[in-house]
């Protein structure tokens, strides 16, 4: 559907006629549109048109157009939940418009997404959601489209979420992972990958996609030796986490607004990854001569953490990060800590071996981190996949060459995808010899919580589900 095409449709009429048509126009135009939908549309639309993340724009927008309070709340939900439903979505509007989503034109399948979301995953009435999804179709393009949009999204409407899983889903009988997938919005590939993952248990598989359909809520970390977790909750309202002692959970507010962040004392990290770090930092080298090492240290969650625990036990740490625009970002989180940041491909970064902790925090899928960037489970692609871990495994055998006899290299990935885990630490063992690997478990645990709670072991693998953190894998591995 070409929307200018539509409103091209009056060309014959006379004058006076186009003039009255763009003075109606004009009034729905003006009309005073709920500024949370704009703003969710507009970022829905960024994120189709040029890949934008919708969890950096849409903050920044809220800032530009000074939405706050219930509204950002609303936006917020919106943008984020239509964004990770977005395939489920299209399905329901396929079925519903009689043609595929993909060949609806983008501005008005931005609107239906937003209504469609609305619809069926929130409590929001029908009635508001159609008509505030027509208003905004009329007043950017015309009436035509907006008659379209009316239409479909009152077929939408005729069914519940349930009962359009119910005719639209892969049946439970034949394909019991793409029924799940389907159920809680996810492609049917990263499914499977849970699925793997999960030893091939379903009812954990259920478990998983649904945790990971949910929006988390912010995880704060206090940087050791600035602030403690005790008066970071304090101060913002918070509560402390679970399992890492510098962890605060922050159910609402912004965290860009709390000085703590602005003045770097604290920053935004999942708990998971406060683990990852301080599993590194627990591992026993023997004599530590207080040289560390961040591999893949953009943009610095990481890297922060650890030039803060560096800072307390005199360390340093050496931070190499491949993009030079990543690498800046490193420069402003560590800014005051013992902490050198390097440009350089972390595979020939010219260091000196004889660290004594190494750190690949390695590019990977990113799979274990989709509850927090919301479409990105529809942009990832399998085929993605073998070159990062080709990569990962070359990182991961230059930390193992970097690190010195009896100091730990942790290999770590936001992704639970046995091909970027496990397979990754196995073949790169089966080539280097004189490793070790080290039971993760107690490193992650410390004395906060029972290492037993973390599975069989050697290696660590979070869930959304089970820990309610991203879901991070981390293998600690001792050179002989
Ligand atoms: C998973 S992220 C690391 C996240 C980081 N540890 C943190 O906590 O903020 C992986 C990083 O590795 C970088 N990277 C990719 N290839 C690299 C390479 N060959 N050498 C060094 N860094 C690389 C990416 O640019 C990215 O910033």
């Amino acid at each position: 559907m070409t929307t200018s095409g539509d409103r091209r449709g009056g060309r014959r009429d006379s004058g006076r006629r186009e003039d009255r048509r763009g003075d109606a126009e004009r009034k729905y135009r003006d009309k005073d549109i709920d500024p949370a939908r704009i703003v969710a549309r507009d970022v829905l639309r960024a994120v189709r048109e040029r890949d934008a993340y919708a969890n950096l724009l849409l903050p920044k927008l809220l800032r530009e157009r000074k939405i706050s309070g219930r509204d950002a709340g609303l936006a917020t939900e919106l943008t984020y939940g239509t964004a990770r439903s977005m395939g489920f979505l299209d399905a329901v509007i396929s079925a519903a418009a009689g043609r595929p989503a993909a060949e609806i034109d983008g501005p008005l399948l931005d609107v239906l997404r937003l209504g469609a979301y609305q619809l069926l995953r929130t409590r929001i009435g029908s009635h508001a959601a159609v008509s505030t999804s027509v208003d905004i179709a009329r007043s950017e393009n015309g009436m035509g489209p907006s008659g379209f949009v009316n239409a479909v999204l009152r077929k939408v409407s005729q069914r519940d979420e349930q009962l359009w899983i119910d005719e639209l889903a892969p049946s439970m009988m034949d394909d019991r992972i793409g029924n799940l997938a389907f159920t809680y919005a996810h492609p049917r590939w990263i499914g499977e990958v849970f699925y793997e993952a999960l030893d091939r248990s379903t009812g954990e598989l259920q478990a998983a996609l649904a945790a990971d359909d949910e929006r988390p809520i912010v995880h704060l970390v206090a940087r050791p030796g600035q602030i403690t977790a005790e008066e970071l909750a304090l101060i913002s309202g918070g509560e402390e986490g679970r399992y890492s002692p510098y962890c605060v959970y922050l159910p609402e507010g912004d965290p860009g607004q709390l000085d703590a962040v602005r003045e770097g004392f604290a920053g935004v990290q999942d708990e998971g990854s406060q683990l990852v770090a301080i599993a590194l930092t627990r591992a026993d080298v023997g004599a530590d001569t207080g040289r560390w090492l961040d591999l893949c240290a953009g943009p610095g969650g990481k890297a922060a953490l650890l030039g803060s625990l560096a800072d307390v036990e005199g360390a340093h740490v050496d931070a190499v990060e491949i993009s030079d625009h990543r690498a800046k970002l490193i420069e402003k989180v560590v800014d005051g800590l013992p902490v050198d940041v390097r440009v350089a491909d972390g595979r020939a970064s010219g260091l000196e071996p004889g660290f004594d902790r190494v750190l690949v925090d390695a590019p990977c899928s990113g799979l274990g981190s989709l509850r927090r960037r919301p479409e990105a489970r529809w942009r990832r692609r399998p085929e993605d996949v073998p070159a990062l871990v080709e990569l990962q495994k070359q990182l991961l055998a230059e930390a193992l060459r970097l690190v010195r006899p009896g100091g730990v290299v942790v290999y770590s990935t936001c992704s639970p995808h046995r091909a970027e885990t496990v397979e990754v630490v196995d073949a790169v063992l089966s080539e280097v010899s004189g490793i070790t690997r080290v039971d993760a478990r107690p490193l992650v645990a410390g004395d906060v919580f029972d290492a037993d709670s973390l599975g069989p072991g050697p290696h660590v693998q979070l869930w959304p589900h089970r820990q309610d953190t991203d879901a991070m894998f981390l293998a600690a591995l001792r050179k002989d």
